[in-house]
């Protein structure tokens, strides 16, 4: 059976009279990369927040290796490496300068320190600029200091809010790479509001809106969620609504203009060939066809009025 690293049972927190996070309850594996989706003011951080023990939640429990972070945060703490949404950077210090710093207070062992820290440079690939002070260093390279300030001490978990913001594409796959590879030994947790974000690197997905957690699987089964169930339809010839609805496997056929007509089907059969067939056979005379997938708006506005799972 996998065993968990976190467990949230009934996590709810509000900051002044209304909810910013209400009842949730998720667990996350020991191992890989758990995505944390959610559009703006969802509720991401709150939970990322009482999650590292920045934030004392007002209802419910979170469990960091079977350990109440409300009851013994240090024990707790130490299992967790942070990047939260704004990375904590002393931009006045080099790279090494300040990843030493951030051994120090994680507590890594003195005759230690200085091999964590090479190690930390190389895995992040800031090595090469171990003496850069921070405040000169790109976007991309930041963040990159911010990911190695968050596993220095060797974390069973790493929580890393919104990681790809604000970097260019190019930055963007290399923080992600780095992700990727962090996780071969341990859990990471990330937040974004890009689904291709997730898409790119998790296997897993809790997807929260307004507070409450809307959706928790696999991406695969997300991925199913969001497949396209509808298709535009030209033809110059076009058969008759009628016939179009005969057809197994398609659910509905609405006239969208002359000759041409939105198709819905179930999401597991595939149409494109047959229908591509049947207008060789019958003269349709196809002119184009057009899958149509959901927006992410709408498969956040779907989800948010589903109850979480
Ligand atoms: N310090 C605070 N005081 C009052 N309300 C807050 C505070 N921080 C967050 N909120 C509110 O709590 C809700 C959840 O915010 P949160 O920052 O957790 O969302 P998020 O999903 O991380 O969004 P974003 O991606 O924009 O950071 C929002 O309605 C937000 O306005």
């Amino acid at each position: 059976m996998k065993k968990s690293i976190v467990r949230i049972e009934n996590l709810s927190h509000r900051y002044t009279r209304d909810w910013a996070i209400r009842d949730i309850n998720f667990e996350i594996d020991e191992v890989g990369v758990l995505g944390l989706l959610g559009s703006n003011g969802a509720g991401k951080s709150t939970t990322m927040n009482i999650l590292c023990g920045v934030l004392n939640q007002t209802e419910g429990s979170v469990y960091i290796d079977g350990i109440d972070i409300r009851e013994e945060p240090e024990e707790a703490k130490k299992r967790i490496g942070f990047l939260p949404q704004h990375a904590p950077l002393h931009l006045e210090l080099t790279v090494e300068e300040y990843l030493t710093y951030c051994a120090e207070i994680r507590n890594v062992h003195k005759n230690e320190i200085k091999n964590a820290v090479q190690k930390v440079m190389e895995k992040c690939g800031v090595a090469h600029f171990s003496n850069r002070i921070l405040r000169n260093l790109s976007g991309g390279y930041r963040q990159r200091v911010g990911i190695a300030q968050a596993i220095i001490h060797k974390p069973k978990l790493v929580v890393l809010d919104e990681p790809t913001n604000g970097l260019d594409p190019n930055q963007i796959l290399e923080v992600r790479k780095l992700i990727r590879e962090i996780a071969e030994e341990r859990a990471v947790i990330f937040s974004t509001h890009i689904l291709s974000e997730v898409q790119a690197i998790c296997k897993e997905v809790k997807m929260i809106e307004n507070g409450k957690m809307v959706f928790a699987d696999t991406m695969d089964a997300f991925n199913n969620y969001i497949m396209p169930d509808s298709m535009l339809l030209s033809m110059d010839n076009p058969p008759s609504t009628a016939e179009l609805t005969s057809i197994p496997g398609i659910t509905a056929v609405e006239p969208v203009s002359a000759g041409s007509y939105r198709l819905r089907f179930r999401a597991s059969s595939d149409l494109s060939k047959q229908l591509i067939k049947l207008s060789v056979q019958n003269g349709w005379e196809l002119k184009e066809i057009m899958l149509e997938k959901s927006s992410l708006d709408e498969v956040f506005a779907q989800l948010s009025n589903k109850k979480s799972r």
